[in-house]
């Protein structure tokens, strides 16, 4: 359904007010004469006249204020509250209810909350049992950050960022550190391999006593083997010259003398003695305690 705005006359469609209706029917031909809808121009096609023009009457219009109830207005209308305020059951159950609020009290959901929550609470309580668990679960296979470092043998790289504990590959990359393309052959795990293996790297029979002039006599030039102490103990070095991931230059540098300071400045954390366990060639005497013994370590034992 619709309205006319006061003033306006409908214009022609599907529905008629009763008062278009009637006239129509008085153009069926009943009435003699030029019809009163007809317009006053014989030449043209006769055109309908307005009602209002015709019979003189009003057209009835509707406004919003009259027609409030209607259904067509609910559309414009904000949604009724339910019940509505002049219902019966809103009227029948006032009287049983103490004060209930006028609108949010059937929709309220405050009441329903406390219900809510109390059946949701299990869970919670599951979470947080798991999250204790977590750390207790996870405890065994913590690795402990403190105390002596264990053993790793020949491994090489213990701790530097770039350390991957043996698994390099078999040629680096040089890099802003230092480090050298090993030859093929010359890796880390090729230098465990070598020193699990058989072969005497140290050089020597057995282990003796090292003079300082020993030491600085053997500095792995003009065919002599490069010999260099660390901690007392001096180790035969030419062996792992190609293995030396920062080169064998580097390394020469320590060659027939203690090489403890310079090593600990360059990487403090590789294990010396692992690495060149095998290369072992004695430990450090006086000048005077070597000229006074001739004999091996294990003679004097
Ligand atoms: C004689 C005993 C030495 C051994 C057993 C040894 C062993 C090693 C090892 C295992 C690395 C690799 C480190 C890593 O991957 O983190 C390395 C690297 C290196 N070494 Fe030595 N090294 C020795 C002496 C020296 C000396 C005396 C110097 C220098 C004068 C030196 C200079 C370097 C340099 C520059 C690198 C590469 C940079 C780095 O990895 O930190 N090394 N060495």
């Amino acid at each position: 359904a619709w309205f006319s705005p006061p003033g306006h006359p409908p214009a022609a469609g599907p529905k008629k007010t009763p008062e278009q209706i009637e006239l129509h029917d008085q153009t069926g031909g009943d009435t003699e004469g030029p019809s009163p809808l007809l317009s006053p121009s014989p030449q043209t096609t006769p055109k309908a006249i307005s009602v209002a023009d015709a019979n003189g009457a009003a057209i009835p219009t509707f406004t919003l204020a009259e027609h409030e109830s209607s259904e067509d207005d609910e559309d414009d209308l904000p949604p009724p509250s339910f019940p509505a305020r002049n219902s019966a059951q809103r009227a029948s159950a006032q009287p049983s209810l103490m004060a209930p609020p006028p609108r949010p009290v059937s929709m309220a959901p405050p009441p329903q909350k406390p219900a809510v929550s109390s059946l949701m609470a299990p869970p919670p309580r599951i979470v947080a049992s798991n999250l204790r668990a977590l750390p207790t679960s996870s405890e065994p296979v913590r690795v402990p950050t403190t105390g002596p470092l264990p053993s790793r043998g020949p491994v090489p790289n213990r701790g530097p960022p770039i350390s991957n504990g043996g698994l390099a590959p078999v040629v680096k990359t040089p890099n802003a550190r230092g480090k050298v393309l090993l030859s093929p052959g010359h890796s880390p795990l090729d230098w465990a391999n070598l020193q699990r293996s058989e072969k005497n790297l140290s050089g020597v029979p057995s282990l003796i006593r090292v003079s300082p002039s020993q030491l600085k006599y053997n500095n792995g030039r003009k065919g002599k083997p490069a010999w260099s102490s660390y901690q007392g103990k001096v180790y035969n070095i030419t062996p792992y010259l190609p293995f030396h991931p920062g080169g064998e230059g580097e390394l020469r540098r320590a060659a027939g003398k203690d090489g403890g300071k310079l090593f600990m400045e360059v990487h403090p954390w590789v294990n010396w003695e692992n690495m060149l366990g095998e290369c072992l060639v004695g430990i450090m005497v006086s000048q005077d305690q070597e000229q006074a013994s001739t004999g091996s370590l294990e003679d004097m034992d």
